[in-house]
């Protein structure tokens, strides 16, 4: 639950920040508002997200911080983070500084402890239910081979979007029947390749799907299993992009049009097809549990009119990821337990009187999210006089588009210097030619210096995945730290990976074909 003066509410709600449904709050007033707040601030979030990163924090073996310092670096210090004894960032067991020097910059490094960590408080909270469940991991957060073993190895089921990801997963050994496909517009060759794979299961989003994938299924003599992805007609309060459960949303089959029911009824006259109940998704980095309520009641309420129309009941509920992290520190999202516990409860509640079905969740940032910092080297620092400094890093929206795209926050610390006291205020921008490419704005840092080495925090989700060569930039490197062990998941592509597919025709050849200097590739 959050608190909110009335004005401040009313502020909200008109610049669209608060989706009224979407959260848990609460108008009041003036002083009282100020009094909960407060109440609210140090018993909840502090005591909740603070102590265990303090925690790391503390671990540091270097001087003895203040209560200010532990507190800014819990922010930047995520899963196994430390500061060493030599005042660097490790992670993992890693010393940061010494990763940057052996793989080069930009480079991911994934914490894999935080990760299965992260996947073990989905699985156990819903032991902890009673209920059936399925927890898949969505892959478009992060997907490259090694995740999709850690995944399997954690007995998670993998959620894919592209006929890529599938390809990765099934590359990688990953169960084809623990997989389930998703997509607005799947292509008839990656339903081919699916059906041909044998996956677990489709989410089909749109009518056009429908037909499509009952025929090939016929064509083929399959009869694959399917999910309903609804809109439910839920908004809730995120960043506009990245919003999914709003009537009018281009994923799923509308609920208040009646197209719902009707996909129901296509469903299970489709021969080929083996309807097995609903999914909806509403939407990326939310922190409250009102959405998801909402959303759970209309679900219960369409099974309830099913059952009444055609006896159908489904067996499966898939209520989506999009639960929320902390990349700065205003973001106050719930625990994966909270959003567990929630969701079950709304379940439990809503389908009262219906069999209750197997809850299935797909989250992704909260899965990787805080496990990644991206490293940078330091090159020019520029100071616009009276204005501005300008800290320039070897990387930027080719490696993490999200500041461009969603005007996503970040913190960052200098890797090298760890210790030493923030005490002068930088804006961090990219590389590319582009004056949005700008990956933090107004951050505090010690004096930053050419060739310091910037870690940025909670980097796991949605870069490397979006990762493009922008100005012909080359993707970084992924790495995976674990017990002081750094293992190379993803190499850093070469110069010659970036001309590879290119091709020259014959009549725009240089003369002579074959000349010209020797180029260095790395
Ligand atoms: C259908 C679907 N499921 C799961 C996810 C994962 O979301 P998140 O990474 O926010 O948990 C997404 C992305 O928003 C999605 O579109
Ligand atoms: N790419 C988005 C999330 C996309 C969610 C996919 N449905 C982000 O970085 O926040």
């Amino acid at each position: 639950m959050a608190v909110l003066s009335r004005s401040r509410m009313r502020k909200k709600m008109q610049r669209k920040e608060v989706g009224a449904l979407s959260r848990d709050f609460v108008p009041v007033d003036g002083f009282v508002s100020f009094a909960l707040a407060k109440l609210f601030w140090t018993k909840h979030f502090k005591m909740k997200y603070n102590d265990e990163k303090i925690k790391a924090a503390v671990r540091s073996s270097g001087r003895p911080l203040s209560y200010r310092e532990k507190e800014r670096q819990s922010m930047r210090l995520h899963g196994t983070g430390r500061i060493n004894e030599r005042g660097h960032l490790e992670i993992g067991g890693c010393d940061t500084v010494e990763l940057a020097r052996r793989f080069g910059t930009p480079l991911y490094v994934m914490d894999e402890e935080l990760i299965r960590k992260q996947m073990r408080r989905y699985v156990n909270a819903f032991r902890k239910t009673g209920l059936s469940f399925q927890v898949a991991y969505a892959s478009k957060a992060f997907c490259t081979m090694a995740m999709c073993r850690v995944a399997e190895e954690e007995g998670l089921h993998l959620d894919v979007v592209s006929d890529g990801e599938l390809y990765t997963a099934l590359k990688a050994g990953f169960p084809p029947e623990s997989i389930h496909f998703h997509g607005n517009n799947k292509t008839p060759f990656e339903l081919e390749m699916a059906l041909d794979a044998g996956i677990g299961l489709f989410i089909v989003d749109n009518f056009t799907e429908l037909s499509m994938l009952d025929r090939i299924a016929g064509e083929k003599g399959v009869r694959p299993r399917i999910l309903l992805r609804v809109t439910p007609g839920v908004e809730v309060s995120t960043h506009q992009y990245i919003q999914t459960g709003q009537e009018d949303s281009r994923f799923g089959f509308g609920l208040s049009s009646g197209q719902a029911i009707r996909a129901v009824k296509e469903a299970l006259q489709a021969r080929h097809l083996i309807l097995e109940g609903f999914h909806c998704h509403i939407g990326s980095q939310i922190f409250g549990t009102g959405g998801y309520k909402l959303a759970v009641g209309k679900m219960a309420a369409l099974a309830k009119e099913l059952r009444d129309r055609f006896g159908y009941l489904p067996r499966i509920f898939n209520a989506g990821g999009g639960f929320g992290i902390r990349y700065v520190e205003k973001d106050q999202p719930l625990s994966p337990e909270e959003y567990v516990e929630a969701i079950a409860d709304a379940v439990r509640n809503s389908f009262e009187g219906l069999p209750l079905p197997e809850i299935w969740v797909e989250p992704g940032r909260s899965i990787v999210g805080e496990a990644g910092t991206t490293l940078y080297t330091v090159g020019t620092v520029k100071e616009v006089p009276g204005i501005r400094k300008y800290v320039s890093v070897d990387g930027g929206m080719t490696d993490n588009l999200r500041p461009a795209l969603y005007q996503a926050q970040y913190e960052a610390m200098l890797a090298n210097r760890a210790l030493e006291t923030p005490e002068e205020t930088v804006s961090i921008a990219g590389k590319c030619c582009e004056s949005g490419d700008m990956l933090i704005w107004d951050l505090k840092l010690p004096p930053v210096r050419t060739g310091d080495i910037l870690a940025v925090s909670c980097t796991g989700a949605y870069t490397y995945s979006m990762a493009n060569n922008y100005n012909r930039n080359r993707r970084p490197a992924v790495v995976f730290v674990r017990n002081g062990e750094a293992d190379l998941v993803v190499e850093r592509e070469t110069l010659e990976d970036l001309t590879g597919k290119d091709r020259i025709p014959d009549r725009l050849r240089a003369n002579p074909v074959s000349g010209g200097p020797a180029l260095k590739v790395r």
